[in-house]
Formats: structure tokens, C-alpha cells, sequence
């Protein structure tokens, strides 16, 4: 899939034709959306737009094809996972994975530490086996050792299975019956990795019975759950799609949302030296005279605005989910003068959207202070501009441009600021298990999509993401390792398969800030 394989054309064929164009690979025809009001129309008639079939190829990752809280079409068994675990993401949850994510990291500075000032760090190894950790602790109640074996300098051996697994199936979505060529060794190897990543989620699954997992954990939620077809509780094989999922969907995702947020901190000198004076504030900086600051708590998490502004302008630039979601319409629809067919495909960029000019002041710039306006996850007044660049560029005539026109700007007023809505209580899933439908403001900022299939883990890995990258900047100064040839280097060298990454991953050096 182009969108998948190569964000940059994908992204530059969408500057050229007004952020909407139509796309094919081999039989599958997709139309590609950089506009956030157009995706946000799309992806709002919830009746006539969900994943439809589009995410069944992932099914193949699990023993028996069958569908994850992930893969399923927006139907009853969707439904029935997305309540069942909802509320494992409650805060009380968070916190206490935060209190013992937290007593996982000294160990980390320290291993860093060690290292020594001058030596990189290959910073995707040590922020995955965090990630896998923190999910780990979540599910089970206890982590997987993966920070134990920080000295390996590579990412934990589950999620080089579950990549390798990933790549297997990406590479034949266009045919997946050349899986069945085995004779051939690509092939060979590619089956050999979905094998492994079965047998490793099973095994999985068998712990997860056999360990009594903590009564709130998501482990526990996923025990309790029930086949709404049959009302049994889930079996093996669909705990194994689930457990696959929670794995496969939080791992490289928070850990390349760690690696974009210290790469944008290590580039942006005046940024850390605000990120370190907040800290400082806080009483959470290290220094030659305070070389073991106060401990993260978890009431810290909520006070350090300015390194959450930092995150969330990471997530917009670089969106770990850069090639976005895909959705099929049910049934005929019309975008501007374009009629499109029921089953089309609509694949929403979150790359583009995220770098719309149209959208975003100054759009390919890092400015964390972006995120002070309030609902600025939001389209903002500007962007009636963009409503009528819209329908020029798609060149839709008279009335029906008018038309169209009329409504983005319906939609762009109904996003305003003054309409009271607090984009933080928007932002959070809800805790209570009840699905909630995204109200009308259109979202512009979807690092983890939009609507009702976005992502149900977003505040597990805010607090990940946020904890590690608030303890390293306390204890380091972090810049870009010399061997990564600056921005431009990690520029040629970022590339998107599950998640935009660094291929090879991102090295950082790390210097000390109590011996500066
Ligand atoms: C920074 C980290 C993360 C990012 C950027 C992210 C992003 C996303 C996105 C974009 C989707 C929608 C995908 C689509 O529609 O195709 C999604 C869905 C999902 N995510 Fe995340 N995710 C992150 C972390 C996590 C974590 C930590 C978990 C849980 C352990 C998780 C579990 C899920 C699940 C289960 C879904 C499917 C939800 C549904 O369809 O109802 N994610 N995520």
C-alpha cells in the first residue's frame, strides 16, 4: 500500500491536488485525505463508513483469521471488546502502572549513565523495552523483564517477532494468497514469522490464565470478555488476536512516539532549555549541586504543560501512525463533484493532515506553543480559507462548491473556542466503558485517529510516553548523535512500515546533567 510504504509520495501527491486524490495498487482503488474537514465528514456517517474489510489482512497474523477489537468491522463483536476494556484504561489503572513504570526508570538513568557522555544510545531499543514493560504491567500486573535486559542494545525480542510478523502480511496485502508459496524463501521466512508471532501470543494467553492477573488489570478485562455471538467467554484463539493487539498496537507505537519527542527536543536547544527550566520549577532537574532531584509523581504529570505541549507538537510532525486509518463505505456517497462507489476506500493521512498549511501557521515547523490556544486539537477559524481552497481545488462548480463550501465552514464555526468545549475532556477515552461519539468540532490533531475506532489505549501511552520522556530530560542533556548525520540524515533515513521510524533506529547522546 503506497500509504503504508511511501508516506513521502503519498504526502506530495496530496500537496499537488488539494489534499484529496485518488490512488490504485494492483485492484484496490483508495482515495487518499490530507483535509481534516473532509476526513472528519468522512469519518463522522459512522453509518456509511467503518473498516469493513480493509483490516481483515491483519487477521492473518492470528492462528485462525480471526478478528481483534483492531481488525473487526464496526459490528456487535467490535463493540463488545471496545466496552469490555474500556474501563482497564480508568485512572486509577494509570496510576498505579505509572507508580511502577516509575520504579522501573532509575535503573534506566543509570544504565544510561553508564553508557557515558559521548557514546549514543540507540534510543527505540531502550524506549521499547519501557513500552513493552509499561503494556505488560497493564495486562498482567508485572513486566516482561524487558528493562532488566537493558545491556542487549536491541528492542525486546517480542516486538522483532511482531515486526517481522507485520512486514510478512503488509508485503502481500495486495495478494495474500502468495503466502500460501512457501516454496519460495521470502515466503518461507514470512510464514516462519507469522508462526512465531502465533505461538508467542498464545503462550500468552496461557500465562495470562495461569497467573491471575490483578482484579482491574486489562489482563483481567480481557478474561471477563464475552463472544456477543455466543455469549461464551472469549477461547484461546480470540484471546489470542486480542492480546496480539493490545501488544502489537501499544509497542512501536509509543516507542517511536518517545523517539520523535526526545528527536525533537535533542534539535530544539531553546525548547530543552524550557523543558529543563519548567523541571527545574518542579524541583525535578538535575544539577551538579542536586544530582538526585525528587522523584516523578503522579500529580507531576498533570503540572508539566509545557513538555506535554512538546509531545503533542511531536505527535503532530511526527505521527507515529503517519499512514493513518483506512475506512470503506457502506454505501454511495459524494465528496464535492467526486461520486464515490460503496466499498471504496478511504485512507485518511494523518501525515498531511498534520502538516495542512491550510490547517496549521507555520505547518512543517516545531513550535510547541502552538498547543497554548485552547482547543487547538481543533480546526481554528482560519481554516474557512481552506474550505473554499477545497472546493476550487477539487474544482467543484457553482452551486454544489457553494454548497459544500457553506458547510466546512458550518463545521469550521462549530469548532471555534467559544463554543465552550474542553478539548482535554474530548482527548480522554471514556473511562466509564460507554463508547462515546466524537462531537461535532472537527479534529485536526488525530495522532490517535478519530471518532469511534480511535485508539483505546491513547492515555496508557500519553502516560508512557510522558513519564519516561520527563525522566530522561531530568536527568539529561540530550542531543542528536553526531553518526546520524544531522536532521537531513534522519530525514532520508525515516521511513513508515507499522510506524514512522528511523530505519536502523534513532541514536542520541545522553550527558549527564549532575556532572555538567
Ligand atoms: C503513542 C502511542 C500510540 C499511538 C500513536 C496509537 C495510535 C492509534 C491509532 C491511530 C489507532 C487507530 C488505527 C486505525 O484506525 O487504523 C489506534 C487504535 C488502537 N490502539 Fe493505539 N496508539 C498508541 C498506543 C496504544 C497503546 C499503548 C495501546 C494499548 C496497549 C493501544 C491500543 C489500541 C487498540 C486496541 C486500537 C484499536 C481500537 C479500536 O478499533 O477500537 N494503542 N491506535
Amino acid at each position: 500500500m503506497i500509504g503504508f510504504h511511501n508516506y513521502r509520495r503519498t504526502h506530495e501527491a496530496l500537496q499537488k491536488t488539494g489534499y484529496i486524490c485518488g490512488l490504485r495498487v494492483a485492484s484496490l482503488r483508495f482515495v487518499q485525505v490530507g483535509d481534516p474537514v473532509i476526513a472528519h465528514e468522512l469519518m463522522q456517517i459512522s453509518d456509511t463508513a467503518d473498516k469493513g474489510w480493509l483490516y481483515g489482512v491483519f487477521e492473518r497474523l492470528t492462528t485462525k483469521n480471526l478478528p481483534s477489537i483492531f481488525t473487526s468491522a464496526t459490528n456487535a463483536y467490535w463493540k463488545s471488546i471496545r466496552k469490555g476494556v474500556a474501563p482497564a484504561f480508568n485512572g486509577g489503572n494509570l496510576r498505579q502502572g505509572f507508580s511502577r513504570l516509575n520504579d522501573l526508570l532509575p535503573s534506566v538513568v543509570e544504565h544510561i549513565k553508564h553508557v557515558g557522555t559521548g557514546k549514543s544510545v540507540n534510543i527505540e531499543s531502550i524506549g521499547g523495552r519501557v513500552t513493552m514493560d509499561a503494556i505488560s504491567l497493564a495486562i498482567f500486573g508485572k513486566t516482561r523483564g524487558c528493562v532488566e535486559e537493558l545491556s542487549r542494545d536491541t528492542k525486546p525480542e517480542m516486538g522483532i517477532i511482531a515486526q517481522d510478523a507485520f512486514d510478512a502480511v503488509i508485503a502481500t496485502v495486495p495478494a495474500p494468497w502468495l503466502l500460501n508459496l512457501t516454496f519460495i524463501p521470502a515466503v518461507n521466512k514470512a510464514t516462519r514469522a507469522l508462526k512465531k508471532i502465533q505461538a508467542q501470543n498464545l503462550g500468552m494467553v496461557r500465562e495470562l490464565r495461569g497467573c491471575g492477573p490483578p482484579s482491574s488489570s486489562l489482563g483481567a478485562h480481557l478474561l471477563s470478555l464475552r463472544d456477543p455471538k455466543t455469549g461464551q467467554l472469549l477461547d484461546d484463539y480470540q484471546l489470542e488476536a486480542e492480546l496480539g493487539t493490545f501488544f502489537g498496537a501499544g509497542f512501536e507505537t509509543s516507542t517511536t512516539a518517545i523517539s520523535w519527542a526526545l528527536y525533537c527536543i535533542a534539535t530544539h536547544p531553546d525548547v530543552q532549555q524550557k523543558v529543563a527550566a519548567e523541571l527545574q520549577q518542579h524541583r525535578l532537574l538535575a544539577s551538579p549541586t542536586e544530582p538526585n532531584p525528587r522523584a516523578l509523581e503522579w500529580d507531576d504529570l498533570g503540572k508539566l504543560e509545557y513538555l506535554r505541549n512538546v509531545i503533542k507538537e511531536s505527535m503532530r510532525l511526527y505521527p507515529t501512525a503517519s499512514g493513518g486509518t483506512l475506512r470503506a463505505l457502506k454505501k454511495d456517497a459524494k465528496l464535492g463533484p467526486y461520486p464515490l462507489a460503496a466499498g471504496t476506500a478511504i485512507s485518511i493521512h494523518f501525515y498531511s493532515i498534520h502538516r495542512n498549511p491550510a490547517y496549521w501557521d507555520h505547518a512543517t515547523d516545531f513550535l510547541p506553543e502552538r498547543w497554548n490556544v485552547p482547543n487547538a486539537e481543533y480546526v481554528q477559524p482560519k481554516a474557512d480559507a481552506a474550505a473554499s481552497l477545497m472546493s476550487d481545488g477539487t474544482s467543484a462548480g457553482g452551486a454544489e462548491a457553494e454548497k459544500n463550501s457553506a458547510a466546512r465552514r458550518e463545521s469550521v464555526q462549530g469548532a471555534r473556542p467559544s463554543d465552550g468545549i474542553n478539548a482535554e475532556e474530548l482527548w480522554k477515552p471514556d473511562a466509564s466503558g460507554k463508547i462515546s461519539q466524537e462531537r461535532s468540532p472537527v479534529r485536526r490533531f488525530m495522532p490517535f485517529s478519530s471518532g469511534l475506532r480511535n485508539c483505546v489505549g491513547q492515555n496508557l501511552a500519553n502516560t508512557t510516553v510522558l513519564t519516561f520522556v520527563a525522566t530522561m530530560c531530568s536527568h539529561f542533556i540530550v542531543d542528536l548523535a553526531p553518526e546520524m548525520g544531522g536532521p537531513e540524515g534522519v530525514d532520508k533515513m525515516t521511513t513508515l512500515t507499522l510506524t514512522l521510524h528511523v530505519k536502523g533506529g534513532l541514536r542520541l547522546n545522553f550527558a549527564s546533567r549532575s556532572q555538567a
